[in-house]
């Protein structure tokens, strides 16, 4: 089949492609999102060599993160900027490297997940990682 030709079943995987609406759905995202960092050159070592995260810990806090921003829910308390401003002084971090973390942010999104609250989640990581990078540097 030419790839310009309709097919019914790439169209029909599309639209059931999940929301970022439940726990679970953000938390197979979060997982898909680090699983493309961990692999990148210039992301992985600042997780792995600078900042020695331990997945078992870190992940969890992303969840609750997004969790918070997306679902409203409240576990999520620690303060993200000065935990960026301690990496920062140790890692310089560089605008590259914000483009980089929301490129894999956004493909990741696209890549397994559609409706309002990717989009949201695709729009206020670029918001954050706007501030963020501002604030920074
Ligand atoms: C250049 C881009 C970024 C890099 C390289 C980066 C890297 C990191 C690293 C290495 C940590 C672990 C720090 C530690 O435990 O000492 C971390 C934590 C975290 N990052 Fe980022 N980050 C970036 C941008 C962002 C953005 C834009 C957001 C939010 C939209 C974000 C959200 C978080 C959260 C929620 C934590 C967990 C903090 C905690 O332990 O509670 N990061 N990041």
């Amino acid at each position: 089949m030419s790839p310009v030709e309709w097919n019914p079943a790439a169209e029909s995987a599309n639209t059931a492609k999940p929301d970022l609406d439940s726990r679970e759905h953000i938390e197979e995202f979060v997982r898909l999102f680090y699983a493309r960092m961990l692999k990148d050159e210039i992301l992985a070592p600042i997780f792995v060599d600078v900042a020695r995260i331990d997945l078992d810990v870190h992940l969890p806090h992303i969840i609750d993160y997004w969790c918070k921003l997306l679902l409203g829910e409240q576990d999520y308390q620690r303060h993200t900027m000065n935990i960026h401003r301690r990496l920062h002084a140790r890692r310089e971090l560089e605008p590259g490297d914000f483009a980089r973390w929301l490129e894999f942010f956004t493909t990741t999104a696209d890549y397994h997940f559609a409706g309002e609250r990717t989009e949201r989640a695709k729009r206020v990581a670029a918001s954050i990682a706007g501030n963020m990078e501002r604030s920074l540097l």
